[in-house]
């Protein structure tokens, strides 16, 4: 049985206790109430206090088998009962032998009084136990309530500490796999594009150019290889240092696609040469256009840290069809042109073969 259990039960034992006392004082009264007035009505509400102070103490005596703390009363209790209402019983018995009303001489010998009060002693002993009783249960039920609740508070703490723990070693794997992403795309990054200028790279060339090819062949359409080789840049690393050949480098870059299209792919192949993919023309025009607008990149001289770098461009284009029918033949074929501009005077552009 629970210590609510056992506290319910004690109070259901405490309002018999009570409730005894009551039936037994009734039973008393209807004796009093005939003895000095001599009306049997009073007789039914003595019997009637008898019946029920039966009923409460087979009650108690059931319950109290569940919790025996006040067995010891309870055994004396139903002895001074059961000397009460001999007492009630006598008393009436001589009463009615004497045939008419003598309440004064039965009264005056009535030791029901005395035994009442014996009673009510033990019913008050019995009531104490069951308080103090009742008041151990009610400590055990707040000690469980403390220690249900530390026991919860514990919990949550060690779920929030879970929760914690889990949520900082998601974020730090998160925060490690980011990591090693990052680490992986910067080094992927570094195998297809040049350090120095961030354009892709000769490896992303014959990429790209297999790609082009593939559906320019697929959907016969032309497309257009730019050799570029810079004029005049060993002079600039010679006079100025590499330093500044270097800062050359990125800055030329950026000038190249500054007047490229989005579709137009140019990547650097190496010392200072560029390729440049022209992926969809309509008319070969276009392509002189692009060559003529990258020369006058550098018809004034391109300003590096504050210098006046002279330079140029010489260029050679290979057409698909036209020029080749596979990437290395069109790649040569376009390197060929270029070395033709560099013979006919530097910057300037050349078609293979023409
Ligand atoms: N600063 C710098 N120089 C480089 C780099 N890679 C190659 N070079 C130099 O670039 C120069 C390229 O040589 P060339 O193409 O003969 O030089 P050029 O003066 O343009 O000669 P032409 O092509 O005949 O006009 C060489 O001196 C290389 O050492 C680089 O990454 N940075």
């Amino acid at each position: 049985m629970s210590f609510s259990e056992q506290k319910d039960l004690v109070d259901r034992q405490r309002y018999d206790v009570a409730a005894l006392g009551k039936a037994i004082t009734n039973a008393e009264s209807g004796q009093r109430g005939y003895l000095l007035t001599g009306h049997t009505l009073f007789l039914d509400t003595m019997e009637q206090g008898r019946v029920e102070t039966h009923r409460l103490l087979a009650r108690l005596d059931k319950r109290i088998a569940k919790a025996d703390e006040i067995r010891p009363e309870l055994e004396r209790v139903k002895q001074l009962v059961h000397q009460k209402f001999d007492a009630i019983d006598k008393s009436i018995q001589v009463q009615m032998r004497a045939g008419s009303y003598a309440s004064h001489l039965t009264l005056s010998k009535d030791k029901g009084r005395e035994l009442m009060k014996l009673i009510n002693d033990r019913l008050s002993e019995m009531d104490g136990k069951l308080e103090h009783l009742r008041g151990d249960y009610e400590q055990e039920i707040r000690q469980r309530v403390i220690e249900a609740v530390i026991g919860a508070v514990l919990l949550c703490m060690l779920i929030i500490g879970v929760l914690l723990f889990s949520y900082r070693s998601t974020t730090d794997l998160l925060e490690q796999m980011l990591k090693t992403q990052a680490v992986t795309e910067q080094l992927s990054h570094q195998v297809d594009h040049d350090l120095l200028t961030g354009l892709p790279n000769r490896r992303s060339v014959d990429e790209h150019l297999e790609t082009v090819f593939q559906r320019s062949r697929h959907v016969s359409k032309p497309f257009a290889i730019f050799f570029m080789d810079l004029d005049g840049f060993k002079h600039v690393n010679d006079e100025y240092g590499h330093e500044i050949g270097d800062a050359l480098l990125v800055e030329v870059s950026s000038m190249f696609q500054k007047v490229l299209r989005q579709t137009d792919f140019l990547a650097r192949q190496g010392g200072d040469e560029f390729v440049l993919v022209v992926g969809s023309y309509l008319h070969r025009m276009e392509l002189v256009q692009l060559a003529q607008r990258l020369i006058k990149l550098f018809s004034r001289p391109v300003i590096v840290r504050t210098m006046a770098l002279n330079i140029g461009v010489s260029i050679g284009i290979a057409e698909y069809p036209r020029h080749g029918k596979q990437v290395k033949q069109l790649l040569h074929a376009a390197d060929k042109a270029m070395y033709v501009s560099k013979k006919n005077g530097k910057n300037s552009f050349s078609f293979d073969g023409e």
